[in-house]
């Protein structure tokens, strides 16, 4: 159940929703139409790339890589060419080379697939015959420690905006984006549930970032000096959010727990160990406490504002089909 204050956000979520449709800055196709789009090029996998395609997801149909997510590269692979031709001439003009990363950014709720997406993505944009090199990045490795969050008692804000180490994120991007190598990341275990001490990836100079992560649109830091606000998306060439109605997140989230149940958890090295023990309805109960008190309300409160900021908004149904594009005009 939503409390007041939370039910008024929605509505006004919702009403800024139908005003905004009114003079929408968006396009917008169905399904059908979106996937009618692929006809103009013609575009296949071939078998090894379906069977690399299946490993990213045993859950991820072939029908929802070739109607949605292969004409999506393709839109994203023009824009990126695009965007690499203007370098190319900002080059001449500079009398130097002047190559920085694509960045795409992926946002939206906890347990929406944000992941998934972003690694068909990746697996879709390398396939291209640049052969350009795309590397992905989540956020969640900005996270703060558990043990900065818990001596702050915010351990059940996990995801909020400030459980982020934001100005260590927006440097990173920074980095990226202006060209450096070598850019280190730190990692972030689910299985562990926290950072993974010592451990890192690096960022080498891709020529495509994909940065996934529920804060992609929101992560901002104020340099007070000049009373000038950065945003994580100052940086980002081109934005998704993943949408989806509450339920059905809500449902993903209790499903993807339970599959963590039956397999991850009863690693000993898993924080949610114990849980591998509980009877399915006991651990069916805390599930839905966390999506209830921690992501929801996350969601609601947090991410949900920042949906249409982005340059494309992909609205999933059951089962993970994509049933509405909106691509920024
Ligand atoms: N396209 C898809 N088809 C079928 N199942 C999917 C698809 N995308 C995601 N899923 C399933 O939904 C659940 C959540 O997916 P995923 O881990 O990619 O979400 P996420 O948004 O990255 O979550 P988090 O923010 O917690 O990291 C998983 O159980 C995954 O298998
Ligand atoms: C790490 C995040 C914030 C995002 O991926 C999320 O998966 C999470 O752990 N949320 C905290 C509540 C929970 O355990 O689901």
């Amino acid at each position: 159940m939503y409390n007041l204050s939370q039910i008024n956000l929605l509505d006004r979520i919702r009403e800024q929703y139908k005003m905004k449709n009114h003079l929408s800055p968006y396009l917008k196709f169905n399904r059908q139409e979106w996937a009618s789009l692929r006809n103009t090029v013609p575009m296949t996998l071939t078998a090894d790339e379906l069977v690399s395609l299946q490993g990213i997801n045993e859950d991820l149909s072939m029908d929802e890589v070739s109607e949605i997510y292969l004409p999506l590269s393709r839109l994203l692979n023009y824009y990126i060419s695009n965007n690499f031709n203007r370098q190319a001439v900002l080059s001449k003009f500079l009398g130097k080379s002047q190559k920085t990363p694509y960045i795409i950014g992926i946002a939206g709720s906890v347990a929406v697939g944000k992941s998934t997406t972003a690694r068909v993505l990746q697996a879709l944009l390398t396939r291209w015959p640049e052969h350009r090199k795309v590397a992905l990045v989540t956020t969640d490795g900005f996270l703060y420690p558990n043990r900065w969050l818990e001596d702050r008692g915010i351990m059940n804000k996990k995801g909020f905006p400030q459980s982020y180490d934001i100005k260590k994120l927006i440097n990173f991007v920074a980095d990226v984006k202006s060209g450096q190598d070598k850019v280190k990341v730190p990692v972030y275990s689910h299985l562990v549930y926290d950072i993974v001490e010592g451990e890192e990836i690096v960022i080498d100079c891709p020529d495509i970032l994909i940065l996934e992560g529920l804060n992609v649109l929101q992560g901002t830091i104020n340099y007070t000096q000049a009373n000038n606000r950065v945003f994580v998306s100052d940086y980002v060439d081109f934005s998704i959010y993943v949408d989806a109605d509450l339920p059905l997140l809500h449902n993903w989230y209790v499903n993807r727990f339970l599959k963590f149940r039956a397999g991850a958890f009863s690693d000993p090295n898993s924080y949610f160990n114990h849980y591998s023990q509980l009877p399915e309805q006991e651990a069916v109960n805390i599930a839905n406490r966390l999506w209830r008190e921690i992501n929801e309300l996350n969601l609601i409160e947090n991410i949900l504002p920042t949906r249409e900021r982005a340059s494309l908004i992909l609205t999933k149904g059951k089962d993970h089909k994509v049933d509405l594009i909106q691509l920024r005009k």
